[in-house]
């Protein structure tokens, strides 16, 4: 008998441990499709490793055309729901509105967290927020947060609010001619400053001055928070794609100066506040009445809100707040750019408006006499949804395995599945919304409003778990419209993009042309 000397031994076993490895790799990088070749429910399968996501990853394509190319697959198109990896974690996508509403609003209890985390110690600030926070604790934070949006603190804003709009017109009042009577401006920028310029006014009391400064400190800060470059574009892309790996790699939601900045400037104007006395009825206020009247947060361990906890609340009402705003509002602006008629007809309306109340428009016309305006946005707001999903994550009581998708199909959620609702193709679709890449604010019209499906139009989510500041960013855009179009005629100009692509490296939806136009004098 012939045995192999050692050598030739040990290099068949190096062989078969090298199998072996690139056997496990395969098996656990593949987890996903695997999992969906498993149950009854139609799937994309995903690649390797990276899942359904490797266009994004490779930053081929942003997460709006992915999800949407996913959406209109051939092997899901006509399913209720379909499955996907998130890289090698099984994923769910809801793409039927009565399931949705069953899942985000009917059993709301059951999918009220999302399943993005941050390192509850490592990163205090971006893990006690309303964004991360899980359930019980978000119910008791929610529920401390939601008066200081009520809809009487936002009339109470309202002054602060107009007053920015006058200071966005006298920035742009201050442009040069680029012809008699005409100056050129950038749509995210400006509606960035503004929104900007809003929040710090509003929430923190104090001046910003990005309008009047682009090296404002405020505007520096939220251009880091949303500025993808490699290394904070993959921090961003962590908190979605692996949220268990978040703690270890000790990643932070806010980039460290940012949150440095913020914690100072809320630090110092709560101690202003609490050694002058001072109140001003606003969110600040509101913080130091939760740190006075002792709040916490969480059942077992009861958090204090005071310290990080409150700047938390703060710097995440600054994340949600102005990036989302600022992208709807200068969406449209270039739409009512590219549409005269459609902007005539707003013009319109600012015109009679105006004529009745003069340039102190109360906040009740706003919010009640201009249909046409809440049209317009609402619209904006359904072909630009600020996210491409919503995201969730299942979340039943210890001990259940699974949620019933009965009558709507035979599946079970398992706990702690993610489950993607897609907004931004829904939104498009037309079985929806006909001819949906046409800009039409008809479609919100009062008595075409019952054509609309329950729960195909989701720009600020939908349930318990929706939008915080839907009204506050909707307010903020009708100022910014009706400051802006009383003063000027926009029109197209050479630098006016006539299509769109949108950034591979961002989250939130945003053009990858500058949104150019011209403002013609031409005051109502
Ligand atoms: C037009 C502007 C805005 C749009 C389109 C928008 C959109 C959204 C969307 C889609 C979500 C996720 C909802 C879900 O998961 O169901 C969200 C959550 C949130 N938004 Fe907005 N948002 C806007 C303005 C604002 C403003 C001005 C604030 C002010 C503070 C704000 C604060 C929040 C907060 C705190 C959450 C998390 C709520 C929670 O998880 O309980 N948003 N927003």
């Amino acid at each position: 008998m012939i045995f192999p000397n050692a050598d030739v031994f040990q290099s068949y076993l190096w062989l078969v441990l090298v199998c072996v490895v690139l056997y496990l790799l395969w098996f656990i990088t593949t987890t996903g499709t695997r999992y969906w070749q498993c149950v009854r429910v139609p799937y994309v399968e995903g690649s390797p490793v990276v899942g359904n996501f490797l266009d994004a990853v490779l930053m081929r394509k942003s997460m709006f055309d992915l999800m949407d190319e996913l959406y209109v697959h051939e092997r899901v198109r006509e399913s209720r729901l379909f499955g996907i990896s998130k890289l090698i974690t099984p994923t769910v996508v809801l793409r039927d509105p009565e399931l949705i509403k069953q899942i985000l609003i009917k059993d709301a209890a059951f999918f009220c967290n999302r399943s993005m985390s941050a390192d509850p110690h490592g990163d205090p600030i971006g893990y006690y927020n309303l964004l991360m926070i899980k359930n019980p604790a978000w119910k008791q934070l929610r529920s401390y947060l939601t008066p200081s949006l009520s809809l009487s603190k936002i009339k109470q804003m309202y002054r602060l609010l107009d007053q920015v709009g006058a200071d966005m017109v006298a920035s742009l009042d201050a442009l040069p001619e680029v012809r008699p009577n005409v100056r050129e401006t950038e749509y995210k920028e400006l509606s960035a400053r503004f929104t900007t310029d809003v929040i710090a006014s509003t929430f923190f009391g104090i001046q910003a001055n990005c309008l009047k400064d682009e090296h404002s400190e405020f505007r520096y800060y939220g251009r880091k928070i949303f500025d993808y470059g490699p290394l904070r574009g993959l921090t961003m892309a962590s908190f979605f794609f692996m949220p268990e790996l978040v703690p270890y790699l000790r990643l932070k939601l806010f980039p460290r100066d940012t949150e440095a900045f913020l914690k100072t400037i809320i630090e110092q104007e709560i101690t202003r506040r609490e050694k002058t006395g001072e109140s001003r009825g606003d969110f600040i206020d509101s913080m130091i009445a939760l740190k006075n009247n002792n709040a916490t947060i969480g059942v077992k361990e009861k958090i204090p809100l005071k310290g990080d906890i409150l700047v938390a609340q703060a710097a995440t009402f600054y994340m949600a707040s102005f990036e989302t705003t600022s992208s709807v509002l200068s969406f449209a602006l270039y739409e009512l750019t590219r549409h005269p008629n459609i902007q005539g007809r707003l013009r319109d309306e600012i015109r009679l408006v105006l004529s009745k109340y003069g340039n102190e428009i109360p906040y009740e016309a706003l919010a009640n006499e201009m249909p046409y305006l809440g049209m317009v946005i609402s619209e904006t707001a359904r072909l630009y949804p600020v996210l491409p999903f919503i995201e969730r994550q299942c979340t039943l009581p210890e001990g259940t395995t699974g949620y019933k998708l009965e009558p709507f199909h035979d599946y079970v959620i398992p706990n702690h599945m993610p489950v993607l609702i897609p907004i931004y193709a829904i939104h498009r679709d037309p079985k929806y919304f006909p001819n949906p890449l046409q800009f039409d604010p008809d479609r919100f019209a009062k008595e075409n409003l019952d054509q609309i499906q329950p729960c195909t139009y989701m720009p600020f989510g939908v349930g318990p778990r929706t939008c915080l500041g839907s009204h506050f960013g909707t307010l903020q855009i009708k100022i910014a419209l009706v400051k802006l179009l009383s003063k000027y005629r926009i029109e197209r100009s050479p630098s006016t993009p006539e299509t769109l692509t949108y950034r591979k490296n961002a989250f939130t939806l945003n053009s990858n042309e500058g949104l150019y136009a011209e403002l013609v004098d031409d005051a109502l």
